[in-house]
């Protein structure tokens, strides 16, 4: 019998954190794909390494096994009149102080967020509410030194309307292109801008998470609802879609960070003495080395490609990665952004400029805690001269290259047309269900009350 803290360990790596299953997972996704059945958003962890072979860095949704259906599909689209819609994926940000704890709730509600182990899986919900709770006054404070609400909307909103190239591009080609905007935890929610699609009657979509990198815990989470919205649909199972699941490598987007960390450093006295720090937004540990997230991976290999554009332009600069954000009583990818702003003080770097890496949007981890809180800790550990590259945003080359993307997506777009996966009927089952309930339930209660887990919520880890 498994020892209590054992149970505990177990339960905590997989609160903000995926589950043990990888083995299982992969295993998962080689007997599903065999078979034809389901795309499941597993298999899109696989498709990193397939990337690399991309180099657009596209990868279309649905199983080749889908490839003859949906050719039929596309070329009866093609016949009557084709419409392209453009769906761009984000996280999505509180509006408004008082959206913070709902829209923290919708976060921590996600299994990809907070993955629990099958046994446990009926407290989600609860686990999500009692976390939003607790972390709801410190995620409001942050929130309210950038202006009371996340900027994230109207961000993503002026993104779109830079898109005319696109739509130009595309209307030149006889293609009338629509773009929605789909958040994941707050409005316009995924499913909304689904249902737009579905009422336009857009005949091929192209899929574009904003986010560089691919994660589980960000791109993987919207595709599955994607997944699970289109499987349950007749017209939205039958679209034409092409996902492009991560797009850091494209030279257009190396390109524009490379623009942005230059035009920064001529504002030192001495731009070739500044550190260039690059700050992305973390992920638990147990993502990359049990759930084969590629995050990690692609982090890496997007700061190798932009460094060496920076080296082609004769910049030469030391440069490091850290991670940030990190949330709940899991390891977390390291190293981390406060502890090395401070060793690299104490070893007497003067200057430093931060670049946030994992978005291309300003957002309260950029506004709060990189303009706030790290600079006031990088000033205090000994860092004299102090700068920020911004972000993306609307700059017209990074805009010019995500058209680009789209475009050179469009003719691989395939129907993502994928039956329920068997495992989950086991939940129909009423007896394997009340078993479960009943020892959960038991398990659960000894695991949140005890001393380990009080603390973690006391000391608001979350
Ligand atoms: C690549 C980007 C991101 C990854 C990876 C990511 C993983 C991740 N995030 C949390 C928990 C929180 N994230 C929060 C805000 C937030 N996260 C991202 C991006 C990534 N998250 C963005 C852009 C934002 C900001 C949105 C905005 O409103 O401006 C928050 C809320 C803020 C706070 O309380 O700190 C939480 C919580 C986890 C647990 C996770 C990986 C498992
Ligand atoms: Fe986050």
């Amino acid at each position: 019998m498994l020892k209590l803290g054992c149970l505990i360990d177990r339960l905590g790596s997989h609160i903000v954190s995926v589950s043990c299953q990888s083995s299982e997972g992969l295993n998962n996704v080689n007997r599903v794909s065999s078979q034809a059945l389901a795309y499941t958003v597993r298999e899109s962890y696989l498709c990193g390494p397939v990337q690399r072979r991309n180099p657009a860095g596209i990868c279309a949704a649905g199983v080749a096994t889908y490839g003859e259906n949906a050719v039929e599909y596309e070329s009866h689209a093609q016949a009557a009149e084709d419409k392209v819609g453009v769906l761009l994926l984000n996280l999505g940000g509180p509006d408004t102080l008082h959206d913070v704890q709902p829209f923290l709730f919708n976060l921590f509600a996600d299994p990809d967020i907070i993955r629990l182990p099958r046994l446990f899986r009926f407290l989600q919900w609860p686990l999500a509410k009692l976390i939003s709770v607790v972390r709801a006054p410190k995620s409001k404070e942050g929130y309210a030194a950038i202006g009371g609400g996340s900027p994230l909307r109207k961000i993503t909103d002026e993104q779109v309307e830079h898109a005319q190239a696109l739509k130009t591009a595309l209307e030149a080609k006889n293609l009338p292109v629509n773009v929605y905007v789909g958040m994941r935890y707050w409005y316009p929610f995924t499913e909304e801008a689904v249902q737009q699609i579905k009422r336009d009657r857009i005949t091929r979509l192209v899929v574009l998470p904003l986010y560089p990198q691919f994660s589980i815990s960000t791109t993987g989470s919207s595709i599955r609802v994607l997944q699970n919205i289109f499987r349950e649909d007749a017209y939205l199972s039958r679209l034409p879609v092409s996902i492009i699941r991560s797009w850091y490598q494209r030279e257009g987007y190396v390109n524009s960070m490379a623009d942005l960390i230059q035009k920064e450093l001529g504002k030192f006295q001495k731009p070739e003495e500044v550190m260039i720090f690059f700050s992305a937004h973390g992920v638990p540990v147990s993502y990359v080395e049990k759930a084969g997230d590629p995050y990690r991976d692609q982090m890496e290999e997007c700061i190798y490609l932009i460094m060496q554009r920076l080296k082609d332009r004769g910049i030469n600069n030391d440069h490091t990665l850290a991670y940030q954000s990190r949330v709940g009583p899991v390891k977390w990818l390291k190293p981390y952004t406060d502890e090395v702003l401070v060793e690299l003080g104490q070893k007497g770097v003067k200057s430093l400029l931060a670049i946030p890496v994992s978005f291309v949007s300003e957002h309260i981890e950029t506004l709060e805690e990189i303009d706030m809180e790290y600079k006031e800790l990088a000033l205090e550990s000994g860092i004299e001269n102090w700068g920020r590259v911004p972000a993306l945003n609307c700059t017209p080359s990074f805009i010019t290259d995500l058209a680009d993307a789209v475009i050179e997506a469009l003719p691989s777009a395939l129907a993502m047309s994928a039956p329920k996966n068997i495992s989950q009927e086991d939940d129909h089952n009423p007896v394997r269900y009340a078993i479960k309930m009943f020892f959960g339930s038991i398990l659960a209660f000894v695991l949140f009350f005890s001393p380990r887990m009080i603390n973690a919520f006391r000391n608001q880890l979350f």
